[in-house]
């Protein structure tokens, strides 16, 4: 195949070069290489190379080129024979500048581990559910061979990296042999652009969890920006596979999939690949694929045919259906003389005890079947009579092509398999060639009807309709099939041929290469603003932190000489999870902690500090009023409200409107008996009783089921709580019932709305407030950042921040700051680096702790205590 590239490749990209490069990472390069010593003297080396045509890789390019802004590829991979050492730099500039190819020389031992040993022996069997459960099994875990795998792995990433133009190339990593690269190149280039595909299925998490790198491996894809799987069933797997073993959230935004890992959206692709028609469908007219089909029709002397093609692997499904086709012959004799089943077999590409056992039952199978129901036919040549045709051996494409276009139906009855192109080249054999009237001697025109029968368990079968789905464990099921697609009628043939062809023309392997490709490009786009990233953990734990630009790590330093220039300030602390760790129990407040409180609350400077909780007001009380009576405490979301000791109004008051009391006995009647039934049927989830507020917890139970519930009990609540004032939030693990209106701005209304001046220290009007910090850590102290921030862009507005029946995924947005204020120093923060609605983070409890502590020190000599 000729490479529809305008320039020959031309050495390694310089970093000043930005144009948009893609960089396909596969186990094998798409090149078919032959030992020639006789043209060693003109090419420097002994091997003769030409483009594989039939490769999926080099299949891609026109799709890439045509289909996306792109304009070059190049491919980044091993080659199919050892190189000898003193011929590889010769091998490596030859077909980089023919081919567009860079090698990865492994030698033979690494190869060994990393191929044969891990990729093959373990990973392959187990990506398709194959457990080793034998102990003499060839498939159990060897710590040499992954180490192999990790060193291969590490030699692909390096190579790249030399060839790697960060400001133009995107790299794209194909399949299961290379799932850690991502991570050995994300630890060079932060910001490296990655797609990842996996060809193969990705397993249900109760296979995936058995392998003992799972950690690392999950992490390796996670270090791509997409991930990208032939179906939903893969993409769902792998994300069961990131919450349940890293404890990781995803979301879907506008019909996207994505996980959030670190800062860092990866987004979750499903785009199944295609075939290359055009080339299928000339090669129906190429001359050796005629005179082979003239000869299977002369052959099969008017049978009919049903085709296999597969590789003698275990999970193809080959020796089940053979007993299919035995019992469909047992079941109808007479079928015996109308049709024939030719299976291909390619040679194994693992070896192994369970692989030999297998090829032995097939062919012992297909004796069977030739002798009990054969017939001795005519002039007894190769295919005479048989009722099994066994190819037990390799072929050539215009071979298959030839039989793809005779055959009547083609089986599948893999018990998994990533996608199996199999079935989209039938199809587009049997259309045959574009011109209709083309090639009507010798053979043509081919009918332009087709039939499947389809394993379910195969990638491909969600897009095949038409198709007569089995489940081919189910022996009689699948012969049941056989029978039905023997006996389908021509017109029913043609209208199933022309659904399916409709939708293989659609989605070609090029339409799939430009759909992949374009997702990396959405998903690695920066909108003008470069993210700011640094990288985190050792080895293979190696991940990037990425935050948005305007995010940054509260400076102390900063912050504290900001307060000290301040005097009239306003100070918001969230409790659990910000002045304490969160935890699932109590954490009262230390000595230490209450004399720092104690110290912020009595300096005549600050107007106001305030724990703002959503913990009851009994527990508020308990831990802080005798402690530290200057300070305010805002209890159950804003609830309540217990001014400081200094204030005209120390007791506990109700901020709910006139009737709220009767409206949250009216809702808790409805709302407690549906969590308690939530509470019953989740295993691990419990409910929080704060009488103003409940909350029904699932941080707990399986993460899965949990948030199946809270979708659930979201839904459940919406439609019986209609005319009900209360806002019902589904938070982090967690979905809370409260007052419509009640939440953490009412803080920020009350120190800085129109009545501030009967709050603040000294009746000061909230406009003379010249310096505020706000800290909380969760969902809820984000109300109370967006207030603040509507308060600083207008100091006017009602600062409410907008409550409803609020959903995980919408993010927070960043407002405007300190619009007409000279001299004001605001700081909100969250704590621990997330998405947050704060232009300020800080790590844990400990980080805000240490800041306060410096405020206390920084702060002039403020005097004490001023009742
Ligand atoms: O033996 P390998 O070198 O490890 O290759 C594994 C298989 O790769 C190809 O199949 C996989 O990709 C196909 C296209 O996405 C998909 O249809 C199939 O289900 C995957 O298994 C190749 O076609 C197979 O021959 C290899 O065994």
């Amino acid at each position: 195949m000729a490479l529809q590239q305008d320039e020959a490749y031309s050495g390694y990209a310089t970093s000043v070069d930005k144009t948009e490069r893609v960089i396909i990472v596969c186990n094998s390069l798409p090149l078919k290489m032959t030992h020639d010593p006789e043209g060693a003297a003109e090419r420097g080396h002994s091997w003769h190379f030409a483009m594989d045509p039939d490769s999926i890789y080099g299949q891609t390019v026109t799709g890439i080129l045509n289909g996306t802004s792109v304009e070059k590829v190049l491919f980044l991979g091993g080659l199919g024979s050892e190189v000898e050492l003193f011929e590889q730099d010769a091998v490596a500039s030859d077909i980089a500048e023919r081919f567009n190819c860079v090698p990865v020389f492994l030698g033979a031992e690494l190869k060994d581990k990393y191929y044969k040993g891990f990729c093959k022996q373990f990973l392959w069997p187990l990506m398709h559910y194959i457990l080793p459960q034998s102990p003499t099994s060839a498939g159990r875990y060897n710590k040499l061979n992954w180490q192999g795998y990790l060193a291969a792995n590490k030699r692909f990433a390096d190579k790249v990296v030399e060839v790697l133009n960060a400001d133009g190339d995107f790299v794209w990593v194909h399949d299961y042999h290379l799932m850690l690269l991502p991570t050995f190149l994300r630890k060079r280039y932060n910001t490296v652009r990655c797609g990842f595909f996996l060809h193969c299925p990705f397993p249900s998490s109760e296979i995936f969890r058995t392998f003992p790198n799972r950690d690392l491996v999950l992490r390796g894809l996670l270090n791509a920006d997409v991930v990208a799987f032939h179906t939903f069933d893969y993409a769902r797997h792998f994300l069961s596979c990131t919450t349940r073993l890293l404890g990781l959230n995803h979301k879907t935004v506008r019909g996207s999939l994505a996980i959030d890992y670190y800062g860092r959206s990866v987004s979750v692709k499903i785009c199944p690949t295609g075939v290359n028609t055009d080339r299928l469908q000339e090669g129906v007219m190429w001359p050796e694929s005629v005179s082979h089909r003239l000869n299977y029709r002369k052959a099969f002397r008017g049978r009919m045919v049903f085709l296999g093609i597969d590789d003698m692997d275990l999970f193809k499904g080959i020796d089940l259906r053979l007993q299919a086709y035995e019992l469909l012959l047992s079941q109808h004799p007479e079928m015996a003389e109308t049709m024939v089943l030719v299976q291909v077999c390619n040679p194994a590409r693992s070896t192994g005890r369970e692989t030999q056992e297998l090829q032995s039952e097939v062919e012992a199978i297909v004796e069977r079947l030739n002798a009990t129901y054969g017939v001795t036919e005519g002039d007894g040549d190769a295919f005479g009579g048989k009722v099994v045709e066994f190819i037990n051996r390799g072929t050539s494409l215009d071979e298959r092509i030839a039989l793809m276009s005779h055959a009547d139906c083609v089986v599948v009855t893999a018990t998994r398999d990533g996608m199996n192109l199999l079935p989209y080249e039938y199809i587009t054999c049997r259309q045959g060639p574009r011109d209709e009237s083309v090639g009507t001697a010798d053979g043509f025109p081919l009918p332009r009807n087709s039939s499947l029968i389809m394993s379910e368990f195969v990638g491909c079968s969600s897009s095949l309709s038409g198709a007569f789905r089995v489940n081919p464990w189910n022996v009689e099921d699948v012969a049941d099939a056989m029978y039905r697609a023997a006996t389908l009628s021509g017109v029913e043939a043609e209208a199933r041929h022309k659904k399916h062809w409709k939708y293989i023309s659609e989605h070609t392997v090029g339409y799939w290469a430009a759909s992949n490709i374009s997702e990396l490009q959405r998903a690695t786009e920066l909108d003008g603003k470069a993210p700011k990233c640094y990288g985190l953990g050792f080895g293979l734990n190696f991940r990037v932190v990425t935050l948005d630009p305007e995010f940054r790590r509260l400076d102390n330093m900063q912050c504290s000489l900001e307060y000290s220039q301040s005097t009239r300030r306003v100070l918001l602390l969230d409790y659990d999870g910000t002045l304490v760790q969160a935890a699932t129990y109590d954490q009262p407040p230390s000595p230490e902690l209450l004399d720092t409180i104690q110290t912020l609350a009595n300096d005549p400077m600050n107007a106001m500090v305030c724990i703002v909780s959503g913990r009851c007001k009994g527990t508020l009380a308990k831990w802080f009023s005798d402690a530290v009576p200057n300070v305010a405490l805002l209890a159950e979301h804003g609830y309540w409200y217990k001014g400081p000791a200094w204030g005209s109004n120390p007791d506990w008051a109700c901020l709910a409107t006139v009737g709220t009391e009767e409206n949250i006995a009216r809702w808790r009647g409805i709302v407690l008996p549906i969590l308690e039934q939530y509470q019953d049927s989740t295993d691990g989830s419990y409910i929080r009783d704060k009488k103003t507020s409940v909350v029904w917890d699932y941080r707990d139970a399986d993460p899965d089921f949990g948030a199946w519930q809270a979708k659930e009990l979201m839904d459940h609540l919406e439609s019986v709580l209609v005319n009900d004032p209360v806002d019902v939030l589904w938070g982090s693990c967690h979905v809370e019932i409260k007052p419509q209106g009640i939440g953490k701005s009412t803080a920020v209304e009350m120190f800085l709305g129109p009545a501030a001046d009967t709050h603040l220290r000294g009746g000061l009007a909230a406009g003379k407030v010249d310096f505020i910090l706000a800290v909380g850590d969760d969902r809820s102290d984000e109300e109370m950042f967006q207030a603040v921030d509507q308060w600083v862009g207008n100091p006017e507005s009602a600062v409410k921040a907008a409550l409803s029946c609020a959903r995980p995924g919408s993010e927070p947005q960043k407002g405007k700051k300190k619009r007409g204020h000279d001299h004001l120093a605001v700081y909100c923060s969250t704590v621990g680096q997330k998405p947050s609605g704060a232009d300020y983070y800080l790590e844990d409890h400990d980080d805000v702790v240490a800041l306060l502590g410096a405020l206390v020190t920084q702060a002039p000599a403020s005097g004490s205590a001023t009742p």
